[in-house]
């Protein structure tokens, strides 16, 4: 037995018998809907003990065989009488009642077939959304969005033969824009008299609008909301006036089995007498609501505002207004603030319930639809929707002007007396001041930062399983330049890969993916894969290389991460070193670094402390070793994304290298995780030493090797395990030698040599040597040199690190130099143990005139600056920093202005 579908007895909605007329010459007049709603009765279906209330007959199986019930999925006398109900109050001939107002939208859709095509609006409910989504990749059906408040754009999208079916909801949800249904019906049923016009009319409950009586085919409900009003159950309704459509909907109910079970028909039923009392409360509190904001001057949607632009449509098509409404802040921030402000008002998704609830759409109801289209759709980030409820409605408005006042979204006027509006470019002032903390510095301000490579001396590797390290930072640096763009992209411009340039738009990356962590949230241990296999497949796929791509990588999912919600700024970043890339001296390191604390501030995660104006002449003298001005908390926060980046260029890293990047100078590392204390500290004594780096030019993955060692560990764990085991007894000699102050130099620079050598063998050992990297520690190693060298950093090629005494002579290291070059290997004298990460300051009281700067390769800067005349500080720095040499960028970087460093 099907549910009900009563052809025969056409059953319309005022026919319950109203009482005889007092005088016979009074015709009988039909009940009010208010009435109709708060009067359950079937006349077919009377309950053999009178039961005032309808029983719940909470069974599946009725006995006995050509009865009018047998099977619940089928039919079942609690549900016939909610849907004799429904169909009462919808003036509608046949109503359906099932699990859910999604349920209710899949038994309609399912009367699709491939080819049919769809018009539907294009501010609609995000499940609705979806589940149209789905029917257009899987159905073969396809879905014409269009802008229902003009009927005139949905004329152009009928097909007479393919028009299948227009979805409409008036008014819409959160937007509240108003179709006509009426005239919509008419224009689509000339057109196209197959299409079945279908109404999605949650937002008003049968009370308020009844579509069926202008013209449409098939109404549903989320009866969840209004019909129910108390968010205790879950329940969809449909109803329509036509059998054959009737016939239909009643099958895909019986044979999916999505009907509504006798307990949430029961609850349902009650819900609904209630009906017309709650919403005519809640609309008009509501209609108090929607007046005191746009009161206050805020844009507010309600189709019972004067100045609402579909308002006489509305009042045409419905008996009243509704009870949800939405305003816009100009601030998703301060909308966040107010929706986690108000106490009546509960945070929740749906609306219809008794209780007043508050929400913002683009981040909840309407998360599932991506932003891009959100945007196109004009649905605004900052809305906020209000569904008010029956408290009393003075509470209610207290509560919502507390949480306006504390969001900073109205302030008192002492001349007006009375609280106003805080205008849009007041709070964007005020957020770009509280944002940057700093006064002078501009809001889409221009970073540039730089950080150092490293050297290992000792225990590279063996520091990813566990055991110290000793590494310092080298003068080679990488320089990060953050410029603003104002077009909603982010590109890169990697000048040391192949001069790799790409850029996205920001909206179209994988916000869905993506759960942005807030201030005071740490990155978890593990990398985001599924984030970043979506970034590989989606905005990355197709780059030349892997480089190319595990560089934008490191941007793309920083810059996601650290996002915070509705602050999404456009920007370039480009990277250049005077590191070579891949060769062992920690390029990846000072580029994590780089982005890390660009990104950082961009997104104002860090700040910058303000400093005391220069005192002298106005020229700076700035080196490496310069003011250390920013905070250790601030430099553990980079380090700490630092890590996350090194993580995706290198897969397992210790994170050493961000670290010695970061802070610079010389440090003992240990990784976490292994029992012993981890940590980093300081190391003494290693600035004067001198040393050679010779790279073999043998480009290798640090990935790989790393994961090399990795399996050797797992297939030969005794051998590796005393390999670890004696470069520990390395590293804490060399922090022994290095701390003892009685020692001599000699003996240090003895000691040294030894360790370095011993460190090289046990590496060699472990399978990252090289070739030519035995050919140049032979080469170093060999009369008049004599020296101790090591390969330092991953191996497998790149480079090694020779220890020089104080005693070699330039001319021999001029031989030395000469000869390795001859072998085709680079050769770099360079100092250890200077500054880590550095920042220009952004100040433009610590800012170098362009006029007043010395002109790279020139060593003295002009003594007294030239006329200012037009341009007093560069706009931007990055033309000149991307064409300068590479010779003179750190040169060139230094005469900028001041460098604040860790
Ligand atoms: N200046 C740079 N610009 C862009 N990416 C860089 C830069 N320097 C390093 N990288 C990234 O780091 C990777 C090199 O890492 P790795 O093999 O560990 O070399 P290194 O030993 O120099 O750190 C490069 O393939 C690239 O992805
Ligand atoms: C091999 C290793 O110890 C150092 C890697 O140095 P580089 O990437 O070769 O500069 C790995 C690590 O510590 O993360």
């Amino acid at each position: 037995m099907g549910p009900s579908v009563d052809t025969k007895n056409r059953r319309l909605s005022h026919d319950l018998p109203t009482p005889d007329s007092e005088s016979p010459l009074r015709s009988r007049k039909p009940y009010k809907l208010s009435t109709l709603c708060a009067t359950v009765e079937n006349p077919d279906q009377k309950d053999q003990y009178g039961s005032s209330s309808v029983p719940i007959y909470q069974t599946a199986t009725f006995k006995g065989v050509g009865g009018e019930y047998d099977y619940t999925r089928s039919g079942n006398p609690t549900r016939s009488h909610l849907e004799h109900h429904i169909a009462k109050i919808s003036s509608a001939s046949h109503a359906f009642a099932v699990s859910s107002g999604m349920a209710a939208l899949d038994v309609i859709l399912r009367m699709l077939k491939p080819g049919d095509e769809v018009i539907a609006g294009d501010d609609l409910y995000g499940g609705t959304n979806r589940l149209l989504a789905y029917v257009r990749n899987h159905g073969g059906v396809t879905v014409h969005h269009v802008d229902t408040t003009d009927p005139t754009s949905i004329i152009p999208c009928i097909n007479p033969t393919k028009t299948a079916m227009v979805l409409l909801e008036s008014p819409t949800n959160p937007l509240l824009k108003i179709a006509d249904l009426a005239l919509i019906s008419k224009e689509v049923k000339e057109r196209a008299p197959a299409a079945v016009v279908v109404v999605d009319n949650t937002m008003m409950s049968p009370y308020l609008q009844r579509p069926l009586e202008h013209g449409a085919d098939i109404v549903y409900d989320s009866a969840t909301k209004y019909l129910s009003g108390h968010h205790d159950l879950m329940a969809g309704v449909i109803t329509c006036n036509r059998d054959e459509l009737a016939k239909q909907i009643a099958f895909t109910i019986n044979a999916a089995g999505n009907a509504l079970t006798p307990f949430d028909s029961f609850l349902l039923l009650r819900g609904v007498k209630t009906l017309a009392v709650r919403l005519d409360r809640q609309q008009a509190t509501s209609s108090l609501v929607a007046t005191y904001l746009h009161s206050l001057g805020f844009k507010v949607n309600y189709p019972g505002l004067p100045d609402h632009p579909s308002r006489e449509v509305h009042q045409r098509i419905s008996d009243g207004n509704g009870a949800v409404l939405s305003f816009e802040t100009g601030s998703k921030e301060i909308s966040e603030k107010i929706v986690g402000g108000t106490r009546l008002w509960g945070i929740s998704v749906s609306f219809g319930c008794v209780n007043s609830l508050i929400s913002m759409p683009c981040v909840m109801s309407h998360a599932s639809i991506d932003p891009a289209t959100r945007a196109a759709r004009g649905l605004p980030e900052d809305l906020i929707r209000l569904c008010v409820g029956i408290e009393d409605s003075a509470d209610l408005l207290d509560d919502l002007e507390q949480a306006l006042i504390d969001a900073g979204a109205i302030t008192y006027n002492s001349q007006l007396n009375r609280y106003v509006r805080v205008q849009p470019d007041e709070i964007l002032l005020e957020k770009a001041v509280e944002k940057l903390a700093i006064g002078s510095i501009k809001t889409r301000q221009e970073w540039f930062v730089s950080a150092p490579g490293k050297v290992i001396l000792f225990g590279e590797h063996a520091v990813v399983h566990g055991v110290t390290a000793i590494a310092a930072s080298v003068d080679l640096r990488c320089y990060g330049l953050l410029t603003p763009r104002e077009d909603g992209k982010m590109s890169v411009h990697f000048n040391d890969i192949s001069n790799f340039y790409k850029e996205w738009d920001i909206d179209t990356l994988p916000w869905k993916n993506v759960a942005p962590l807030s201030k005071d949230k740490n990155h978890p241990p593990e990398l985001d894969q599924p984030l970043i296999e979506r970034l590989l497949e989606g905005p990355l796929k197709h780059l030349e290389s892997t480089r190319e791509s595990t560089s934008s990588l490191v941007l793309i999912y920083l810059y996601m991460k650290l996002s915070k919600p509705g602050y999404r700024p456009g920007f370039n970043f480009t990277a250049r070193a005077t590191l070579p890339v891949g060769a062992g001296l920690g390029s990846s390191a000072s580029f994590s670094t780089c982005a890390a604390t660009a990104l950082l501030l961009l997104q104002a995660r860090i700040n910058v402390p303000d400093l005391p104006p220069p005192s002298s002449d106005g020229h700076i003298h700035i080196s490496h070793e310069g003011r250390r001005a920013i905070p250790p908390k601030t430099a553990e926060e980079i380090n700490r994304w630092a890590f996350i980046a090194e993580k995706i260029l290198q897969g397992n890293p210790s994170g050493v290298d961000n670290s010695v990047s970061v802070f610079g100078g010389a440090l003992a590392y240990v990784k976490e995780g292994f029992g012993k204390k981890s940590g980093i500290e300081a190391i003494q004594g290693f600035k004067s030493l001198r040393f050679l780096l010779t790279n073999s030019k043998i480009p290798r993955s640090t990935k790989q090797l790393v994961a090399g060692v990795g399996q050797k560990k797992i297939n030969e764990p005794e051998l590796v395990q005393s390999l670890l085991n004696a470069i520990q007894v390395i590293s804490d000699e060399a922090r022994r030698v290095l701390a003892d102050p009685e020692l001599s130099r000699e003996t240090l620079l003895t000691a040294l040599a030894a360790l370095i050598r011993e460190n090289h063998s046990h590496l060699v050992s472990l399978g990252v040597s090289h070739p030519a990297l035995e050919a140049i520690r032979e080469k170093t190693a060999s009369p008049p040199y004599n020296l101790s060298t090591k390969l330092t950093g991953a191996g497998g090629g790149g480079c090694a690190v020779t220890l020089v005494p104080d005693d070699f002579t330039t001319d021999v290291m001029q031989d030395l130099l000469a000869e390795l070059s001859a072998n085709n290997f680079d050769p770099y004298l360079t100092a250890v143990g200077g500054s880590g990460l550095g920042i220009l300051s952004p100040h433009d009281k610590h800012r170098v005139k362009r006029a007043e700067r010395a002109v790279p390769g020139q060593v003295t800067p002009p003594k007294s600056p030239r006329e200012q005349s037009v341009e007093v500080y560069d706009d931007t720095l990055r033309p000149s920093f991307e064409t300068m040499t590479i010779s003179e960028l750190s040169e060139w970087a230094q005469e900028l202005g001041r460098w604040l460093y860790v």
